[in-house]
Formats: structure tokens, C-alpha cells, sequence
């Protein structure tokens, strides 16, 4: 196949191969993700340390309010040792009663030195249950550049770390406190495997883990540099090698530097991962932490529940934009302004069938649309589950056809057009765009269709203007029809026999020199109940113009006659 594909002038020297990890006989590529994981949010610690204007204390406690009623059991509400607005959030939500669930267990994170390990634990005091995250750099160009030290003394800052931790927490914690403990090899994907698994094991060694007493060891991507592929085979090593496994919970934390961070979450977790760490919308450091919202979507979306709750996404990112002080991209997925948003013609005219079909099947099936599978092409998702409604489905533009100016009719004015209508009035919205460029809105496509078609009380166009009509029909089935009506200005009134109330009103045409000839006729009505509306739709040639009418009324007689009206209207206009 040829490439023709030029060699560019990029630095490519610069920069040198991720390493593979040797391990023919991986299963994860046949695992599948039928439970949602255990998930953890670090909005208000990751996520808050990459703001340009951290977190005021309001707006922290927006985010944790937000982050408990979606649903979120484990939360790492800040770094305590980083300052007095972090240590004094903690306190505040462990000294408020209740405003931390007793189900959710809080997470503070701190470097392993003395100094912040105390006030970390300290800062927990009296919390029901609570996390001490614990971190050291192991990659090797850490080693050499931040800690200058070998891999002896690296894995010690580990170990001495989490005894540490433990000591203070026997000191300044009581009874009351459920008290767990996270370790992470910063950089984990950078680290040697074999290295990292000793670092973890020397970590276990003291912490000693068992029944009842787990270790989280969170492995992060801290800059993503790698396949997605490559990280679930290290998630695969690591569950292979370590010892302790079953107490072990094992927890993913990729950042986004490659712009993979949710499939490299997603094959960790087939690779074995118990656990996620990420943000809401992706925020976090440089390209930011894994999206949450985007991992628990995507499980909904096949049918696995996310044990969170995004039905109101909107409402979400409203709070999220508050305490972040940024807004989310219009394409972000299941959020963006514009992800349930079509503008191209082939994809609104196969929205708009899907939703046909999707009503025909449940009626078929005896029950509603909400109780049979989701498969409307284009819209992953129902819109409506995330509490979206269905207006911004389709948007017309100079790329739009017939197929999503007609869901717009239909959607919101119930009117149904046959086919070939929709053809003549999308030529219609064309000729708009293509000469004005942009967008035409639901209200603009109603405008013109209202112009073109129905008659303007306000302002009559046309030849004719109908009053009134009454029509009899006699044994033998014909019908005479009287009407009432303007023609060019004039009163006057029209009659015409046929053998049903449009041939007759044809028939009353032509004693005024109008030749009309039916094509096509259908109609249907609009709502149900008593006052329901119908509209007919009528297909003519008149002269030699062929065209549609439309008439909306209570009576479908008089629905029809008006269709007629539209139609001759339209052709002298
Ligand atoms: C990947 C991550 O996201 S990790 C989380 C990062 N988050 C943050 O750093 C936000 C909060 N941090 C802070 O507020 C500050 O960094 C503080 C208060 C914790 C520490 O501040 P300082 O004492 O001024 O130290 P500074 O931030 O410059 O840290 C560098 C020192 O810590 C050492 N260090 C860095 N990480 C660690 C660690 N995990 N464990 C032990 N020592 C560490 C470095 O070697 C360096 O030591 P040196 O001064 O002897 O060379
Ligand atoms: C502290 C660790 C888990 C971290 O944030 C990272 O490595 O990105």
C-alpha cells in the first residue's frame, strides 16, 4: 500500500523508546469490565494542586458536597502538610457533624518526611474513616536528579515512611478512627518493574497487611509515556508478582500526557486494577488525571453500572466550573455543549429514523422507548439519561439535510412531512444557509416554514384566502362544496362538485382559471384528545409547478381545503 508520508524535520533524537514489558502469556486482552471498580477522587488534591487559583475554601467544600452525592465512597480531600487552607478543610469537614458520610472514607496525601507525616495524621484526628497516602519518587531519573540517592536508599525513604506514619497514627489517632494506608511509587510506569515490586513489598513488609487490614498501592502513570497496551501488561506484572495479593488493593492513576489516560485505566482494569484515581472532567496536572466521568460513562454505556450518579451532568459540570474557575471543552464527552449535537445531513437523517424505529419497536413490543435497548445511530447514549433533552440532537447548518430539518419539525411542532416535502423545504433552508452561512435555529426553521406554507393572519399572502366552506355530499357520493372566500382582493364565493371535498374544491378553482391536479395526499394528527389538530399535506401540479401545501386545522375537511389554499398560494407567489 503506498505512503506517501515524508520524513519531517522533528526532533526525533531527543527522545527514546518506552520499554516493553516481556510478557508473551498476558490475559488481559480477553478480560472484559463487568463491575465498576472501587473509585477514588482526587478533585480536591491532584486535581486542586494543578489550578492556577487553588481552591478557596468554598469552593472545596462545593466539590466535596458534589463528590458525596454522586456517590464517591473514597475521596483524598487534600495535602495537609501543604499548607493551613488544606489542613484546616480537613478539620472542617471531620469537626462538622455529618458532613462526611459515615460510608466515605477521606485521603490526605504527604511527601514521606517526618515533619509532614505528622501533621498529616494530625490533621485527622477524629475522623471515622480516613486514608494516609504516602508517596516517594522510584523512577530512576528521580533517583538520580531529586532524591541523588541509590535504589537502596529510595526504597527507605519508602519503608522508614510508612512506619512513619504508622507511629503517628498510633499516637495522635483513636479508636474511633478506621485507619488505612496508600502507598505510591511516583512514576510508576517509569520505574523498573522488578524495582517497583520490591519498593511495595519493603512498603508491606511493615504495614504487614491481612484480613481486615488491606494496603492500597497505587501505581501511577504520574506522565502518561506509554500504550495503554504497555500499562495493562505492567498492571498484569505486578498482580502476578506480588505477595500479600488478596489483602493488596490494587489502584491505577494515569495522567493524560498521550491523551489515553481513560484506555489506559480501562486495560488496567482488565489487566487486574481494583481501583481508579482520577478528576472529574480530567482535570489534574498538565493534560490532567484520568476523566472520571468519561470511565464511569463508559461503563454505563455498556450497561454496567458506574455505582455513581450522573444523571444531572449539567449540574455537575456547573459545580465542577465553580470550583474550578474553568469550563469544559464543548466536545468533552457525554458533557460537551456539543456531543449530542449533529450537524451533517447523513447523521440526522439516520438520528431521526433511529428514533423513528425506536418508537415503532416499542409500540410493537406494547412498551415504551425507555424499556427496550438504546440504538439510535450517532448518540451513544440516551441524552435524556444524563438529563439532557433532545432539542440540540440536531442542528442545521449548510451541511444539513432534509432528514434533520424534518426531526426538527416533527420534534417540535409534531408535523410530520412526507418525503418529497421534506426534499422541497430543505432546498428552502439551504438556499438560506448558502447565502447567509451559519446556523439556522429551531425557531428560524419554523419562521420560514410558517412563511412558506401557512397562511399569516397578520399579514395574508397569496391569491386566495378561505372563510369559510360547507360542503354536502348526496346519495350517488358527490360532494358539493361553497366556499367563502377572498381571490385577488376580491370576496367571493366558489363552488365545485367532485367526489369528495378537495375534488370538489378543485373543481370550484378552475371557474376561476386555476388548474390543480393532485399528486400525493397525507395527513395525520398532531396530538391527542378532543382538540386535537390535523395536519394534511397536499402534493400538486399547478400549471407546471409541482408543490406542496400544508393545512392545520381541528376538521380534517377543512384541514385539506387549506392545504389546497397553500399550495396554489405558493404557486403564484
Ligand atoms: C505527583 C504528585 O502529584 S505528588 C504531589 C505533589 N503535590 C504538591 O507538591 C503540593 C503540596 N506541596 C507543598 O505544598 C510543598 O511541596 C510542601 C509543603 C509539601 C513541601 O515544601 P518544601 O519543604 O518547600 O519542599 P519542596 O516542595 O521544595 O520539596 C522538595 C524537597 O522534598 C523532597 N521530596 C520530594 N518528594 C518527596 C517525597 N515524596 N518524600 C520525601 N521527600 C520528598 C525533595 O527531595 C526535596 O528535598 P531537598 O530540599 O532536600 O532537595
Ligand atoms: C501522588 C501520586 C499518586 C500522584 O499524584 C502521581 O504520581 O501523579
Amino acid at each position: 500500500m503506498a505512503n506517501r508520508q515524508q520524513p519531517s524535520s522533528m526532533p526525533i533524537h531527543k527522545y527514546g523508546r518506552y520499554e516493553q514489558v516481556d510478557i508473551p502469556d498476558r490475559t488481559w486482552p480477553d478480560n472484559r469490565i463487568t463491575v465498576a471498580p472501587r473509585w477514588l477522587s482526587t478533585d480536591l488534591r491532584d486535581g486542586n494542586q494543578a489550578l492556577i487559583d487553588p481552591m478557596s475554601p468554598a469552593r472545596k467544600r462545593a466539590m466535596f458536597d458534589l463528590l458525596v452525592k454522586m456517590g464517591y465512597k473514597e475521596i483524598e480531600v487534600g495535602f495537609p502538610a501543604s499548607g493551613q487552607t488544606d489542613y484546616d478543610f480537613v478539620r472542617s469537614i471531620i469537626e462538622e457533624p455529618g458532613a462526611i458520610p459515615e460510608d466515605v472514607t477521606i485521603s490526605v496525601l504527604t511527601q514521606a518526611r517526618e515533619d509532614l507525616i505528622e501533621r498529616t495524621v494530625e490533621s485527622l484526628r477524629g475522623a471515622h474513616r480516613a486514608t494516609v497516602h504516602l508517596y516517594n519518587a522510584t523512577a530512576p531519573v528521580f533517583r538520580r536528579v531529586v532524591f541523588r540517592g541509590s535504589k537502596d536508599d529510595i526504597k527507605q525513604i519508602a519503608v522508614d515512611g510508612t512506619r512513619l506514619v504508622m507511629e503517628y497514627a498510633e499516637k495522635l489517632l483513636g479508636e474511633e478512627t478506621h485507619f488505612g494506608y496508600q502507598y505510591s511509587p511516583e512514576i510508576f510506569t517509569d520505574t523498573e518493574l522488578d524495582f517497583a515490586l520490591e519498593v511495595c513489598e519493603g512498603v508491606m513488609d511493615v504495614w504487614q497487611p491481612g484480613p481486615d487490614r488491606e494496603i492500597i498501592l497505587n501505581l501511577p502513570a504520574t506522565v502518561e509515556r506509554s500504550t495503554p497496551s504497555t500499562h495493562a501488561d505492567r498492571f498484569e506484572w505486578m498482580g502476578r508478582h506480588l505477595s500479600r495479593r488478596e489483602f493488596v488493593c490494587l489502584s491505577v492513576h494515569p495522567h493524560n500526557d498521550r491523551g489515553t489516560a481513560v484506555a489506559a485505566a480501562e486495560l488496567a482494569l482488565m489487566a487486574g486494577a481494583d481501583r481508579v484515581e482520577g478528576c472529574l472532567f480530567g482535570q489534574g496536572e498538565r493534560t490532567g488525571n484520568v476523566d472520571l466521568v468519561t470511565l464511569g460513562m463508559n461503563l454505563f454505556s455498556q450497561g454496567v453500572d458506574p455505582q455513581i450518579d450522573f444523571s444531572d451532568i449539567d449540574e455537575i459540570r456547573r459545580t465542577w466550573e465553580y470550583c474550578n474557575q474553568m469550563e469544559v471543552h464543548p466536545r468533552h464527552p457525554y458533557v460537551g455543549d456539543l456531543v449530542y449535537t449533529s450537524f451533517s445531513g447523513s447523521h440526522q437523517d439516520a438520528i431521526k429514523k433511529g428514533f423513528d424505529a425506536m418508537e415503532a419497536d416499542a409500540k410493537a413490543k406494547g412498551v415504551t422507548v425507555d424499556d427496550i435497548e438504546w440504538a439510535v445511530p450517532y448518540l451513544p447514549i440516551d441524552p435524556k439519561d444524563v438529563g439532557r433533552s433532545y432539542e440540540a440532537v440536531i442542528r442545521v447548518n449548510s451541511q444539513s439535510g432534509k432528514g434533520g430539518i424534518a426531526y426538527v419539525l416533527k420534534n417540535d411542532h409534531k408535523l410530520d412531512l412526507p418525503r418529497r416535502m421534506q426534499i422541497e423545504f430543505s432546498r428552502i433552508i439551504q438556499a438560506k444557509t448558502d447565502a447567509e452561512g451559519g446556523e439556522v435555529t429551531p425557531k428560524d426553521i419554523w419562521a420560514i416554514f410558517e412563511d412558506e406554507y401557512l397562511p399569516n393572519p397578520d399579514n395574508p399572502w397569496g391569491r386566495i384566502q378561505v372563510k369559510n366552506g360547507q360542503s354536502t355530499t348526496d346519495r350517488d357520493g358527490i360532494d358539493t362544496l361553497t366556499v367563502e372566500a377572498t381571490v385577488d382582493g376580491e370576496d367571493t364565493v366558489l363552488t365545485g362538485t367532485g367526489n369528495g371535498p378537495i375534488s370538489a374544491f378543485f373543481d370550484a378553482l378552475q371557474s376561476i382559471g386555476i388548474d390543480v391536479r393532485l399528486l400525493d395526499y397525507q395527513e395525520h394528527t398532531m396530538s391527542e384528545g378532543a382538540s386535537a389538530q390535523a395536519a394534511s399535506y397536499i402534493e400538486c401540479a399547478i400549471d407546471d409547478k409541482v408543490l406542496w401545501g400544508i393545512g392545520i386545522d381541528a376538521n380534517t375537511t377543512r384541514a385539506s381545503l387549506k392545504a389546497v389554499v397553500s399550495a396554489v398560494n405558493r404557486a403564484a407567489r
